[in-house]
């Protein structure tokens, strides 16, 4: 952290060492903004020209293009080298892909060295958050380890526009130190100990983009918009309640914050993915189409699973998997809403 960004009267801390896994758009992304909190930072990705790129010009033309990051970030391709004397470790790769990215790197890890998840997503296996895969993987203690999640949309924050942020952990400690690790002028981190309601937050607002985004390009408007997002807010909601979350998490940065950035953004690749499907794409044509990773393409079915284990209803989800995996057309996906049995609102 630099001293014009630490709170009065706090002695400067030592700069902290930190590592990123995922050259993508918000590993790099997150690596600048810990750079700009005064970390040096170094990213691991398996790309040789993304590496060199970003470690002699600064720049990560492919997902980042115009983007000119700070001189603390350097690169490479070794990430046992790039974790090594790191005291946080950020994870930023496709959530099915995390676990066989870090478990190779059980015993490169030092014995007091935090590791964040900055992925929003459930596994398809095991329907696991992303945190308890960390764990698992890497068999570390949870509370060495962090979720970041909130309205964050990389290319806004790499233009160093302002954004808040959640970074949850059951460990006060390691949410502080993270937050230390992340904080600057244009970058805001509240700290929650609710895990389990932060990282649900992440993953399923993914899948409601999907049908944000389905619904505006069949065509539809702002209300249709408005109801998808609160519904979509009600069944997160009623996920993370069933699995112990706290119901605070919900209406703040994490869940509702995270809900309006990336339902709204044309910059969100699940909201852009709906697009190419309610304009009549194939899955694979939108995925193509859409370039990048969008989780709730796969972590639908995981979210589906996992509410139907526990008897909740989660009706967005159930028809976004209808849609995008079971071959449901994508005309039918309003009706299919709508034709439900009479509720009462907050039922
Ligand atoms: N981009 C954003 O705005 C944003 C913001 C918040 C959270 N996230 C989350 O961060 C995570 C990463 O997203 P992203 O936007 O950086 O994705 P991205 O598609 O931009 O980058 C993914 C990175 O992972 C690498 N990768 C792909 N497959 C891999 C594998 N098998 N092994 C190792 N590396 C592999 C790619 O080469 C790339 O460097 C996702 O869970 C996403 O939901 C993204
Ligand atoms: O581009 P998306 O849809 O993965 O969304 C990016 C971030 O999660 C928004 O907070």
């Amino acid at each position: 952290m630099t001293a014009d960004l630490l709170p009065p009267d706090e002695p400067e801390a030592p700069r902290l060492r930190a590592a990123v896994l995922g050259a993508g758009s918000w590993g790099t992304t997150f690596a600048a903004v810990m750079a700009d909190a005064g970390c040096d930072v170094t990213v691991w990705g398996r790309d040789d020209t993304t590496v060199r790129q970003i470690a002699d010009d600064h720049r990560n033309e492919a997902y980042l293009p115009g983007i000119e990051l700070p001189a603390r970030v350097t690169a490479t391709t070794d990430a046992r080298a790039a974790v090594r004397g790191a005291d946080v470790v950020a994870v930023a790769v496709p959530s099915q892909r995390a676990r066989a990215v870090l478990e190779p790197l059980r015993d490169a890890l030092g014995p007091r060295t935090v590791v964040v998840s900055l992925m929003k997503g459930v596994e398809l296996s095991t329907d696991r958050r992303m945190s308890e895969v960390v764990a698992e993987a890497l068999a570390i203690d949870p509370a060495r380890v962090a979720v970041v999640s909130g309205p964050n949309l990389a290319r806004e924050i790499a233009q160093r526009q302002p954004t808040a942020t959640v970074i949850a952990s059951t460990s006060d400690e390691t949410a502080r130190l993270v937050a230390r690790a992340c904080a600057s002028s244009y970058f805001r981190p509240y700290t929650n100990p609710d895990v389990v309601g932060v990282e649900l937050c992440g993953a399923v607002k993914n899948v409601i983009a999907l049908a944000v985004g389905i619904s505006q390009g069949r065509g539809l408007g702002y209300n249709t918009m408005a109801t998808v997002i609160t519904r979509g807010l009600v069944e997160i909601t009623r996920l993370g309640l069933a699995l112990g979350a706290d119901a605070d998490t919900f209406p703040g940065l994490a869940g509702m914050g995270d809900l309006m950035a990336t339902c709204a953004s044309p910059d969100s690749r699940n909201h852009t993915l709906g697009g190419h499907i309610g304009r009549g794409m194939t899955l694979d044509e939108a995925v193509a189409a859409t370039g990048g990773t969008a989780e709730g393409v796969k972590s639908c079915r995981s979210v589906l699973e996992l509410a139907q284990s526990l008897g909740v209803d989660m009706p967005i989800t159930h028809a976004v998997v209808r849609v995008l995996h079971e071959g449901l057309p994508v005309e039918q996906l309003a009706p299919l809403l709508l034709a439900r049995p009479h509720k009462a609102e907050g039922a």
